[in-house]
Parts: structure tokens; sequence; C-alpha cells
């Protein structure tokens, strides 16, 4: 004998555009995401017992997805993510809980002649804005953002060394290396009563805040090494953004190995004299960690 211990289900990769058209001064703004809605709740008996009548089918989910993003504003993502969650819960009085995740692709606003268009844009990187929002019956909707494949290189400013050393370390200290990784950065925010309470929080400038302080620390940071870099950005998002409960990161090291070329007519190309490197794919360091505010004492 055997039972369901967990299952959720629904639509994934649903893909969704939306244009808002501002009629008074012809400038159109677009929105393009990928969203993935999976509903739990008292859904056994679709496995058990072949019965089909417990199920929201998952073309349901995906016409709902399209009929309340006409419906509602589809950006920020979180609030979205938010409406299409709650809607599940409150419509359907078996489905307990909705996942809800968006991911957001880019589209920047050409700048033609100096000025920006109004309805031409372009895709100026692969970074993506990833929401996560989950709407329990009851208990609210849980949200996090994060940014995704944010590629950054630092050319000088970084250092390592000072690092552990015993009979198994061959990494040489560095004063000064190549820093690169691909930025992935989290925040979960408080939980919200409903989406009403969701509606009034400024997500797109948190988004920007953060997004602004990675790329400002990375590049201003006299980096002693990922880990007390990373720290410094956690610190600040948590510093500017009250709702936000933790913030986290996730950084591959992605190094660029020197070449010693002095075989060759003694060419220098190691240490201060290095201008030719080699990147590697693979294997990357990789660093990861959750910060969350000091638990302050009454006394
Ligand atoms: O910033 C770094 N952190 C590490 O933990 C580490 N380990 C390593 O080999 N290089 C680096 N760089």
């Amino acid at each position: 004998m055997s039972q369901v211990s967990y299952a959720r289900y629904g639509k994934d990769n649903i893909r969704l555009y939306k244009v808002d058209k501002d009629e008074k001064n012809g400038i159109q703004t677009v929105t393009e995401m990928t969203v993935c809605s999976l509903l739990e709740g008292d859904i056994e008996t679709s496995f058990t017992e072949a019965d089909n009548s417990v199920i929201v089918a998952t073309d349901t989910q995906k016409q709902t997805t399209y009929i309340l993003a006409k419906q509602n504003p589809i950006n920020p993502p979180e609030l979205f993510a938010a409406i299409l969650g709650e809607h599940f819960v409150k419509t359907y009085s078996h489905i307990h809980a909705a996942h809800i995740k968006i991911i957001q692709h880019r589209w920047t606003r050409m700048i033609i002649d100096g000025k920006p268009h109004p309805h031409s844009f372009y895709r100026d990187s692969d970074e993506t804005r990833v929401v996560e929002a989950v709407a329990r019956e009851g208990k609210g909707i849980d949200i996090r953002t994060k940014i995704e494949k944010l590629l950054v290189l630092k050319s000088t400013g970084s250092a390592f060394h000072g690092f552990h050393r015993d009979e198994y370390t061959q990494l040489g200290e560095t004063w000064d290396r190549i820093l690169s990784t691909e930025v992935e950065a989290g925040w979960k925010w408080k939980t919200f009563k409903n989406v009403d309470e969701v509606r009034k929080v400024d997500f797109n400038a948190v988004w920007k805040a953060a997004r602004d302080i990675t790329l400002k620390t990375f590049a201003e940071d006299d980096s002693a090494s990922v880990q007390a870099t990373m720290y410094k950005m956690c610190d600040q998002i948590l510093a500017c953004a009250p709702l936000v409960d933790t913030v986290d990161y996730s950084l591959p090291n992605k190094h660029y190995f020197e070449i010693d070329l002095s075989w060759h007519k003694g060419l220098k190309n190691t240490g201060k004299d290095a201008t030719v490197f080699a990147p590697q794919s693979n294997p990357n360091g990789l660093i990861q960690c959750t910060v969350t505010r000091k638990f302050k004492s009454k006394l």
C-alpha cells in the first residue's frame, strides 16, 4: 500500500507579453514573462483513484493567467504573481496553495538619435528578474525576488590572500586578480496578509536599489574575497529595504588564469605584466550566503 505524500501540478512555461499603450503621448511599454503555476490541495484522489473532478486543468491555469493579465497590471511581477496565486486559492475551495513563478525578460527601450523611442526595444542581456510567490489559504502570501544571470567582471581591484594553508594547498596568494561572476541575488519579503498589502509595496524601487547596490559594490569594493564583497551587498540591501527579511547571493567565481609565455623569446605575461589570460569555464568556485538582520536585544 502506498499514499501520496506530496503533490502539486500546473502549467509551466506559459509565455506572456503585455503592451501598455499611453493614448495621450503614443508611448508604449512592453513586458514579457514566462510563468509557472503549480497548485496544491485536496488532489490526492486524482492520482490514486483517477478522480479528475478535483483537477483544475493545467489549461485552465494557463487561460486564467491570460485573463488576469488582461484585467490587471502584470508589472511589477511580484504583484501579478500575488494576484494569480490568491485567485486560485480563493476561487477553488479544495486548492490550498498556489506556487507562482515568473521570469521577467528584458526589453530595454531603444535610444534613437538621442531620444527614447516610443515603441522599439532591444534585449540588452540574458539577465532576468525572477519572482517566486506562494499564496496559502489563511496564511497570506510569501514572495521572493531574484536577479539572475547578471554577468559582471572587474579587471583589477580584487585580491585573495591570507587564506588557510596546509599540505593540500597549491594556490598562490594574489593582491591583484580578475574577478568575474554571474550574479544570482535573492531577497525574501516579509509575509503579506493579502494582495491589498502587496499592492502598497514599491517592488520596482527595491529591485533597482538591489541591482544598483550589487553593481556599485562590485565595482568599488577593494575586494578581499567573494565572501567579503557579497556580505557588503547583503548588508546594504537589508538596510535600504525594511520589508525584506533575508537577502541571499549565489556567486560563481569565474576564474581567469595567467599564462606563462616566457618560453617564447622571454615574453613577460605573469604578475604585474599579465595582460593575456585564459578564461576558465570549469571548475569554478561557488560562494553562497543568506544574511538576516541581527536580533536586537531589548535589554
Ligand atoms: O574569493 C575567493 N574565495 C574563495 O573561497 C576562494 N577559493 C579560491 O581558490 N579562490 C577564492 N576566492
